[in-house]
Order: structure tokens, then C-alpha cells, then sequence
């Protein structure tokens, strides 16, 4: 199997505050990783740093990002430009952010195809129409509709079929299910699982819900205080757990505070041998 991203000594910081301490993680082809951790541990910091999209104030002070083996942060700002949606898309928890509430659905994916492809009005429109109806919506209806007309559950679809219309190789889902109860937050988990069998997508998911780590990814990695505690195979890393935070995690099936001394966490590697 390739790998796809490759995260390599990455340290953030704001001023003199190290936010994330020197993390390292790789994502194969095809494969669902997810970052699970409590509030503030790091998650967001680490998936916006792989599309360069950091607060201007955190600055990414050591590591590199690799995706197909080419380093992200050598890239000038029109080349990562040119990447993201492409190449890295984005689901965020915060879905209504994503839409101008004063234009239809149709005009605004419209205007994001424009972005990235020259292609005709009606390749655009067939596009647009076959990405609302992957993701369970009815397509003639919701082109026509504003963000305001539609529920947030069919919002985050639109969301999805957004990011997916654009074919990106690496999917980062931020809590793209927080916002949402139980069952639409289910159906959303099951589509993200279907889009990625038909397109063979990466997808890298954010998440502070152990049961949504144990559902749906094949590999995990758990976040605390900026470092990553452990990450491996997610059957190998939730039965072999070599770390006490991890295995009270587990009993306790939420997530707990976690009281390790933050400048001395080791990142182990379940299951590798090497
Ligand atoms: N712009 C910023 N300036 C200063 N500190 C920041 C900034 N953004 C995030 N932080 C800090 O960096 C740490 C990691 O934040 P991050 O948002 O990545 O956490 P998270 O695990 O995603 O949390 P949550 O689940 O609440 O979203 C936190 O301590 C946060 O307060």
C-alpha cells in the first residue's frame, strides 16, 4: 500500500507556547485514520496545518507535511491554493459557515467548480447534480434552494457532496457530526464510509467520540496535549493499549483529562516492530 500523507516532526507554536510537540503520522491510500483526543489536545491545529490553513498566528516551527511525497510547505500560496479542494478536502463541524446565506446552493457549488475546472455549464451542472444525488439529496430541489431552506443534516450533505465533487485524494472530516443528533449523525458516518468505497478517498477524521473511532477507522492515533500518545491499527491499539491513558479511556468508554506531564510523552507505535 503507498502512502498518501506523511506527517513528519511537526511542531506548532504561537510565540513562545508550543501548541503541538513534534507529532509524526502516515496515512496509506484508501485508508480512514482517526485522531481522537479531548478539547484541546490538538486535532484541529493538526488537520488545518496539512492545508495550510493555520490561525496566521500559529506558526509551523519545525516538520514537514508530505503528501504523495511532495512537501506541502515549500509550496507558494498559489500552488496550495490550487491543492486544496482538489487534491485535500475539508468537512468542518461548523457546516453553515461553509455557505453564503444570500445565494442558492446550485450558484455557490457552481462557483466552486469554476475554481478549479474550465469545464462547460452543463459538465458543471451534470457534476453538481450527481454530487448532491451521491450524498442522498434531491438534487433539482436543492440546487434551487438557500442554506436557510435546507435542515442541517441535509446542509452537511451538501457540504460533503461539496468537498467530493472536487474528487479530493485526502478527505479531513473535522467533528463533521457534533453539530448533529444521533441517527443523522449515523447516516452521515455511512455515507462518508460509501463516498469512500466508490472513490477510493484518504480520510483523515477528527473526532473526540471513542465510539466513532471504533466504528469506522482502521487506523487510530490519540491526541493529548499536542502529542500523540499512541497510534496504530485500531483493533491492535483499543485490545493492546500500552498506554494507561488509553486503557482508562477504553474503560471509561469517554474521554477522560488527561494528567500526562506534557514534555515527557513518548509516541508509541502499536504493532510496529521496528
Ligand atoms: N489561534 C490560536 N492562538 C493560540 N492558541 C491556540 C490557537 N488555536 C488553538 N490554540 C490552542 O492550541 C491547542 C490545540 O487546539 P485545537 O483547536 O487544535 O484543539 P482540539 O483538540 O481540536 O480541540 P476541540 O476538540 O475543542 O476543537 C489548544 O490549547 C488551543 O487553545
Amino acid at each position: 500500500m503507498s502512502t498518501l500523507l506523511e506527517i513528519k516532526g511537526l511542531r506548532l507554536a504561537v510565540r513562545e507556547q508550543t501548541l503541538i510537540h513534534d507529532i509524526s503520522l502516515s496515512l496509506n491510500v484508501g485508508e480512514w485514520l482517526t485522531i481522537i483526543g479531548e478539547s484541546g489536545s490538538g486535532k484541529t491545529l493538526t488537520g488545518l496545518s496539512i492545508g495550510q490553513l493555520l490561525p496566521h498566528e500559529v506558526r509551523h516551527s519545525a516538520g514537514e507535511i508530505l503528501l504523495n511525497g511532495m512537501p506541502l510547505q515549500t509550496l507558494s500560496e498559489k500552488e496550495i491554493n490550487r491543492l486544496r479542494g482538489k487534491e485535500i478536502g475539508y468537512i468542518f463541524q461548523d457546516y453553515s459557515s461553509v455557505f453564503s446565506p444570500f445565494i442558492t446552493i446550485g450558484k455557490q457549488l457552481n462557483e466552486t467548480l469554476q475554481e478549479h475546472y474550465s469545464w462547460g455549464r452543463k459538465k458543471r451542472q451534470h457534476r453538481i447534480i450527481q454530487a448532491l444525488e451521491d450524498v442522498g439529496l434531491p438534487a433539482q430541489r436543492v440546487i434551487k434552494s438557500y442554506p436557510f431552506q435546507l435542515s442541517g443534516g441535509q446542509l452537511q450533505r451538501v457540504s460533503i457532496a461539496t468537498a467530493m465533487m472536487l474528487e479530493p485524494k485526502l478527505l479531513i472530516a473535522d467533528e463533521p457530526t457534533s453539530a448533529l443528533d444521533g441517527i443523522t449523525a449515523t447516516d452521515i458516518l455511512e455515507l462518508l464510509i460509501r463516498l469512500r468505497s466508490n472513490t477510493g478517498c484518504t480520510i483523515l477524521f477528527i473526532t473526540h467520540d471513542l465510539k466513532l473511532a471504533r466504528g469506522y477507522s482502521d487506523q487510530i492515533a490519540i491526541m493529548c496535549k499536542g502529542n500523540i500518545l499512541e497510534s496504530g491499527e485500531t483493533q491492535a491499539v483499543l485490545s493492546h493499549s500500552t498506554h494507561a491513558y488509553t486503557r482508562k479511556l477504553l474503560a471509561a468508554e469517554s474521554l477522560l483529562t488527561c494528567t500526562e506531564p506534557e514534555h515527557s510523552i513518548e509516541h508509541v507505535k502499536v504493532g510496529d516492530s521496528s
